[in-house]
């Protein structure tokens, strides 16, 4: 695919004239679809690239529906008219963290052995954007968007395998040590399966939107992002988002990670991301598939230290003092005092989330959970060796995985 800078195209149907006439039900509708899209602002400050439904971007994609968005990017469904498929298109903000999102896919395809569970871009073009911004594009198979909180809603066999295939791939950037840096559900991605033109017109029925407003640069909408059925939700599984990758052993400025559910302790206590901050985020999912909910939370403040003493125990006296936000308890650190709270604690989980399990299952369960949870990033279980974990491979034969 070429790297020409594309002005902004024709526009679909986001011209036509029914945003004049707004009635109640409309700005009701319109303030649903606010509560759960993209911030607004971010348009106005010219970092998301105004999209309507039906353009058409390079000559070449036609915009069918919104997948999804994050902090860097809007990510939409759209028709190859070349190749006559769908894809994926993540149109980023201006500047460096889309050029460096595209080169660690580059990189990513040219070393790592085996990226069949990583989604990877399949070419990439520029757009222009506002007052001479480019945005990178890169177009992406097109996978079911993250299922987040419906995962607890699939069969649990189907959850383990996705835990199972999710290691595999973490392993395999691992393997040539790069490290994710932002593992959480929104990376996590079902495969699509094919589906014909009824039950594709079932599923995205018209997408709800509304005009961004005539004071952009650019026509473009507001729309509510897609839902796919989870009766037509694959079985692979597959890991994205290299936006935060880096090699092992780099310094960064941001320690933190956001969803702090999925962050690992040492990250808010200044240590820089690594492969073994990467396994605790692993774990946290693996938790969340396991038991169908987060096992940590809080916003990264007293909440979620609380989560991992009450479930974990106390944290390393060594740590004390270095917590990130001036939000902390001094009994965190004290291997005095017992904080765990055994209403609480990752064994209580099975009593009220799988209640259904025997203590066999617990006991590996248990064990494969305390092999990743492990405070100390130099006694945490390695990718490599969870795949080779007896707890772990034993746990997954039950679920035939
Ligand atoms: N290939 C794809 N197919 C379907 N949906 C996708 C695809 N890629 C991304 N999405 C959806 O778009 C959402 C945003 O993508 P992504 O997390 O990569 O964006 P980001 O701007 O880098 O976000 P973040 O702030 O999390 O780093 C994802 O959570 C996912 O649901």
């Amino acid at each position: 695919m070429t790297e020409e800078k594309i002005p902004p195209t024709p526009y679909g149907d986001c011209a036509s004239p029914e945003y004049d006439e707004l009635d109640d039900d409309i700005l009701d509708e319109q303030a649903e679809i606010e509560d759960v899209s993209e911030p607004l602002e971010r348009y106005n400050q010219g970092l998301y690239y105004p999209i309507c439904i039906g353009e058409v971007l390079v000559g070449r994609y036609r915009i069918k529906h919104k997948l999804g968005w994050g902090g860097f990017s809007t990510v939409w469904m759209a028709y190859d008219m070349q190749y006559q498929k769908d894809v994926a298109l993540k149109i980023m903000i201006p500047g460096e963290k889309g050029e460096y999102e595209y080169q660690m896919h580059n990189y990513i395809v040219q070393n790592v052995r085996d990226v069949s569970h990583l989604v990877t871009h399949q070419g990439s073009f520029l757009l222009s954007g506002q007052g001479g911004d480019y945005h990178r594009v890169l177009v992406l198979p097109l996978l079911c968007p993250s299922l987040s909180y419906r995962c607890r809603d699939l069969p649990v066999a189907t959850r383990m395998s996705a835990a199972k295939q999710l290691l595999v791939a973490l392993e395999s950037l691992h393997d040539i040590g790069l490290v994710h840096r932002d593992l959480n559900e929104g990376a996590l991605m079902w495969e699509m399966p094919h589906y014909n033109t009824a039950t594709e017109y079932e599923w995205l029925g018209r997408p709800r939107k509304m005009f961004l407003g005539n004071h952009l640069w650019k026509r473009g909408e507001l729309v509510e992002q897609v839902t796919i059925p989870l009766d037509l939700v694959g079985s692979k599984v597959y890991l994205g988002d290299f936006g935060l990758v880096i090699k092992d052993g780099t310094s960064v400025r941001v320690k933190q990670q956001s969803p702090y559910p999925f962050c690992a302790p040492e990250r808010l206590h200044g240590a820089d991301p690594s492969l073994a901050s990467d396994m605790w985020s692993y774990m946290c999912l693996f938790a969340a598939l396991y038991f169908g909910c987060n096992v940590f939370y809080g916003n990264g403040g007293k909440l979620t230290g609380t989560s991992w003493v009450s479930q974990l125990g106390p944290m390393p006296k060594q740590w004390k003092g270095k917590f990130w936000s001036p939000d902390w308890y001094d009994d965190w650190y004290d291997d005095h005092i017992t904080s765990l709270d055994p209403d609480r604690d990752l064994a209580h989980r099975f009593i009220q989330l799988r209640p259904d399990t025997s203590q066999a299952e617990r006991d590996l369960a248990l064990s494969v959970l305390h092999k990743g949870f492990s405070y100390l990033s130099e006694h945490r279980i390695t990718a490599k060796q969870l795949l080779q974990d007896p707890s772990f491979k034993a746990l997954m034969d039950m679920y035939q995985c």
